[in-house]
């Protein structure tokens, strides 16, 4: 078995998500001093050669106190609000630590949808490009002020994965209020940590259900999530306590005694398909046969009309479907008919009336993205 790196690859490609438990003290204001030494850290990376991405949360959290609310809403419109709010705030923050050790940052705000768009995905990937050849290190957080129920990630953990894909990083750098991964929640009696997640390991025996802090998302589910999606698309991930970042960002290499290190499961792969399994809106629902799902999976084919059984939702052609087998969802795609014209082909089908000469696949190969088994 290979054992755990000891280093960040020499001059790699470095994503670093930083949660909103690690960026606010515990009145609910934003945590300067960390703020402070994340810059430094980052500046160092920088001069040894690294590209650097942060994706930093935050923004509700910055909102609240000037608007005066205590605890975080619930309610999408309140989110929205105070993350509109608190996103200059913070920026502001980044800017002025940043700028001490000399760093230019640049703001990009993503939503989920904007990028699974072909057009959308291109000019993001070059804005990345051009942002890391200027030298800047970009500051990602999801844009909350436009992305609604349907749209939105709603945890960076998730959107931190595909950023890493998105710029091809060579390791992703989730830093959290815990030390890492653990058997179960930090506390909970005879739960251990982590420290090496090999390629074939499954998490299933991961107790990740505990729920998060007060101010984050996901707990420790999406990060876990955000693993796998990060590992199978050739990047390796670190999961790591914030507190520990002086010792996981230094000159000195990777402590294998903190966080989890989780290895890549898959090549890099430079897809807008990732982003259409993981971050698209799916507007309905194509239900396939146990044949047509072996058509998909292990032939690496088209879906053909005669292999659909149902379809859920009403949808144009050219919407993002998910395709669903006998044992579960298999992948989304683009969907080149409408729910009316399935239902048509289905009902002619029914009735045995002769099947139209239907030679259009329902969604092609190439855009086609299967979906990973994530962890539970
Ligand atoms: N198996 C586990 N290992 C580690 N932490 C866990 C586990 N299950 C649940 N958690 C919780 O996940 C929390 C981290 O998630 P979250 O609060 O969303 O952080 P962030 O704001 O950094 O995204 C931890 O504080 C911990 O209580
Ligand atoms: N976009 C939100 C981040 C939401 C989020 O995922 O928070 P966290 O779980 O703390 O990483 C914000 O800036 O507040």
């Amino acid at each position: 078995m290979s054992a755990r790196p000891a280093a960040l690859p020499e001059g790699s490609r470095v994503v670093i998500k930083v949660g909103s438990s690690s960026l606010t003290r515990d009145d609910g204001g934003l945590d300067l001093n960390r703020i402070d030494v994340l810059a430094r850290l980052v500046a160092g990376m920088r001069q040894r050669g690294h590209d650097v991405v942060l994706v930093s949360s935050g923004a509700v959290a910055a909102g609240l106190p000037p608007l005066g609310i205590e605890h975080r809403p619930d309610d999408l419109s309140m989110l929205a609000a105070a993350a509109s709010v608190g996103q200059g705030r913070l920026m502001a923050r980044w800017q002025a630590a940043m700028s001490n050790y000399g760093v230019v940052i640049a703001q990009v705000l993503l939503t989920a949808q904007d990028v699974a768009v072909r057009s959308h995905y291109r000019t993001v990937r070059t804005t990345f490009d051009t942002l890391l050849d200027l030298g800047t290190v970009p500051i990602i957080n999801e844009n909350d002020a436009v992305a609604t129920t349907e749209f939105n990630l709603g945890d960076n953990d998730h959107l931190a994965a595909l950023v890493a894909h998105l710029v091809t990083a060579d390791v992703l750098i989730l830093l959290t209020d815990v030390d890492g991964m653990w058997t179960a929640r930090p506390g909970t009696p005879g739960a251990a940590p982590i420290r090496y997640v090999p390629g074939g390991r499954s998490l299933e025996d991961v107790d990740v259900t505990g729920s998060g802090s007060a101010l984050g998302t996901g707990g420790m589910r999406t990060k876990a999530q955000a693993a796998t999606i990060a590992c199978a698309s050739g990047t390796a991930t670190i999961i790591a306590s914030a507190d520990d970042a002086a010792r996981l960002l230094g000159p000195g290499g990777v402590p294998t005694d903190l966080g989890t290190w989780f290895e890549p499961t898959g090549p890099h792969r430079p897809s807008r398909r990732l982003w259409m399994a993981h971050a698209s809106r799916v507007e309905g629902r194509v239900l396939i046969d146990a044949g047509a799902a072996d058509a998909l999976t292990v032939g690496k084919k088209s879906l053909l009309l005669p292999g659909v059984v149902g379809v859920n939702g009403e949808f144009e052609s050219g919407s993002v479907i998910e395709v669903i087998g006998p044992r579960g969802p298999v992948a989304r795609g683009i969907c080149r008919y409408a729910s009316t014209e399935i239902e048509e082909v289905l009902d002619a089908r029914g009735s045995g009336a002769p099947m139209p000469d239907h030679l259009v696949p329902v969604v092609h190969r190439d855009d086609l993205a299967e979906l990973p088994r994530l962890a539970s």
